[in-house]
């Protein structure tokens, strides 16, 4: 639709972090910069660090919009974003994600095998389609990304930092690839550190920025020149872009004269010919690149029905090649095999399962018909709630973070929505979550000598699988709003004052106050240990044994009514938990929503 890429006036505000003590900031990250990134060409984002390079392409291609003001022109469904950290799934091969790339990208994949056997040549991939995205180097990755977006055939890539982490050699090979690409009639805007001459000449544009001004726009080739008529000669043998950088990051006063040479961007540099004509003796020419009829602010206002019925048809059609159904198979799938591929994870898994299982239940071996050992019943129950929850907790808050990132690209890439991917998500774990917990349940139920009534075993079961999954879905919700290292302190920060309610009150019961039964039910471990200790003492359980004249607890009717749950409903105990689940699963959907938005 749209041929060139334009942006007028661009301002891009950031709230600082809140600091302790000091007021919140706004910071301009880009203040007013405009430009035109031709139709079919490389176009170079230059500048010193933390110029706004990242910023201006973030801006561009939408991947960040809040605080962004000004016009842009831009097809973003023919767009797509590759990010500077080449986040792929580890453990798929290359082919594997081409396939799925393929799968969800492409409406009619008739000749799948021909289209990746095409791009992976093209991109010199074929050799390492067998290998794991793992197992690539820095370079291999990078163009991994490329042909991962090249399957829906995108008019624009928007690139950050391609070249970022390759040596010299690797740079260039990886820079006239991508001119390659832009033959093909694509347009390709990507951010570039100082880059070497060679590298810097296989550049159609420049497009040069410091502290958040445009310095210089055009080919470069017309570096040297236009400094030069603006009093700044580039010394013989010094490389054109170290030069302006250099000379940008040392003072402000020359930011000032060539932003406003260049009109901060609404002019270009066109051209290292002389034109004598336009501009003597300077060996390039300026010309007015923005127009200024972009500003959408500037254009009358449609009619709010005509608006209205453009939002109602915006709606209707889809961004994505596949219904929501056929994405949530496309994903499960892959979910499912990334699984299984862990070989190392399901061995550590089944290793902790086994061990935890067999080492509880030897703990309390034959035990659970001992008459004497109230205590150690109690004890028994809370240490299987916390094992479930707290596997199921850390393991997502150590993972997820990671995950998150690549989810993010591949939604702002259209690869696939957020909701068939949030019930992928959810669906896939759970066939091996109920194996796992099944595993550790039937050990903790067998050695302390538990009654074999099989019904009581299936709620026992029933009961640990629910509350692994309500702590999954905590893990996954703490996983996906905080980094790691934030997760690993919020996780034990929830973690303990619900495992202090769990434990709360159980020699006083009586005395509990009533405010404190109310904090209780938020405290998924209490209703877990009350659940356990429902089924495994309650429903007509039998006199338990004791070796002495009198035993208080051996009627386990007894134990229940000390804990003051004997009038208790497990049916309404699990309501509780399925909504604590619901609530941790609708909070882990908004986290991610946020997240990707
Ligand atoms: N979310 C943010 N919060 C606070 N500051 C930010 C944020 N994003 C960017 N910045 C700041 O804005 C400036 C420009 O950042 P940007 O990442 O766009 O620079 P850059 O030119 O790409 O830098 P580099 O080449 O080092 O990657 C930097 O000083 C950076 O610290």
């Amino acid at each position: 639709m749209f041929r060139n890429i334009e942006f007028q006036e661009i301002v891009y505000t950031i709230k600082e972090r809140w600091q302790f003590g000091k007021p919140r900031q706004k910071r301009c990250l880009l203040k007013g910069v405009s430009g035109v990134f031709p139709q079919g060409q490389l176009t170079g984002i230059m500048g010193p660090s933390g110029a706004g390079k990242s910023s201006l392409l973030n801006a561009i291609s939408g991947f960040r919009t809040d605080g962004v003001k000004g016009a842009i022109k831009v097809n973003r469904k023919e767009s797509c974003y590759i990010t500077q950290d080449d986040l792929h799934q580890p453990l798929l091969t290359v082919e594997e994600i081409m396939s799925v790339a393929c799968e969800l990208k492409i409406k009619n994949p008739v000749n799948k095998r021909a289209l990746i056997d095409d791009i992976l040549n093209s991109l010199n991939l074929s050799s390492r389609r067998g290998n794991t995205a793992k197992q690539l180097s820095g370079g291999e990755k990078r163009r991994l990304s490329i042909a991962l977006e090249l399957v829906a055939n995108p008019s624009v890539l928007f690139m950050d930092e391609p070249t970022s982490g390759l040596d010299e050699v690797t740079a260039a090979q990886c820079v006239r690839l991508l001119r390659d690409i832009t033959k093909q009639g694509r347009t390709i805007v990507c951010t570039i550190h100082q880059p070497s001459g060679v590298v810097l000449g296989l550049f159609d544009q420049i497009y040069v920025l410091a502290k958040g001004q445009c310095v210089f726009q055009g080919s470069p080739q017309t570096i040297v020149p236009f400094m030069a008529a603006n009093g700044y000669e580039c010394p013989k043998h010094y490389n054109p872009s170290d030069y302006i950088i250099e000379l940008c990051d040392a003072d402000d006063e020359v930011i000032e004269n060539l932003s406003d040479a260049i009109g901060n961007g609404k002019s270009v540099v066109s051209s290292a010919v002389v034109d004598a004509a336009a501009a003597p003796g300077r060996g390039f020419t300026i010309k007015t690149a923005v127009m200024s009829m972009m500003l959408d602010t500037t254009a009358p206002k449609r009619s709010s029905i005509l608006e209205k019925m453009k939002a109602l048809k915006r709606f209707m059609q889809s961004d994505y090649a596949h219904s929501s159904f056929r994405q949530f198979l496309v994903l499960t799938r892959m979910m499912q095999t990334k699984i299984f591929r862990n070989r190392i994870a399901l061995g550590i898994q089944l290793f902790h399962h086994l061990i935890c299982g067999s080492m509880l239940g030897l703990i309390f071996f034959n035990s659970a018909n001992d008459g004497e050992r109230m205590f150690d019943h109690l004890k028994f129950s809370i240490a299987i709630v916390f094992f479930l929850s707290y596997t199921q907790i850390i393991i997502p808050v150590l993972s997820y973070p990671l995950e998150v990132k690549l989810v993010k690209k591949e939604c702002f890439n259209r690869w696939y929505g957020l909701t068939p991917y949030y019930l992928a998500l959810t669906f896939s774990r759970i066939p091996l979550q109920i194996f796992f917990n099944i595993l550790f349940l039937s050990l903790v139920y067998w050695l302390p000598g538990l009654p074999m009534q099989l019904w009581r075993f299936g709620l026992f079961s029933f009961v640990g699988v629910i509350i692994s999954l309500v702590a999954e879905g905590l893990g996954l919700t703490i996983g996906s709003t905080f980094s790691i290292t934030n997760g690993c302190a919020t996780g034990p920060m929830i973690l303990a004052p619900m495992l202090g309610l769990a434990i709360y009150g159980f020699d006083f019961a009586a005395e509990i106050p009533l405010q404190m039964y109310a904090l209780m039910k938020l405290s998924f471990l209490r209703i877990g240990v009350v659940s356990i200790v429902l089924i495994t003492f309650g429903y007509g359980r039998e006199q338990l044994d004791c070796d002495y004249i009198y035993c208080h607890f051996d009627d386990p009717k007894v134990l229940l009514r000390y804990l003051r749950i004997e009038e208790v409903s497990l049916w309404h105990e699990l309501i509780f938990l399925f909504a604590l689940m619901i609530v941790f699963r609708v909070l882990l959907y908004f986290s991610l929503r946020k997240r990707l938005k």
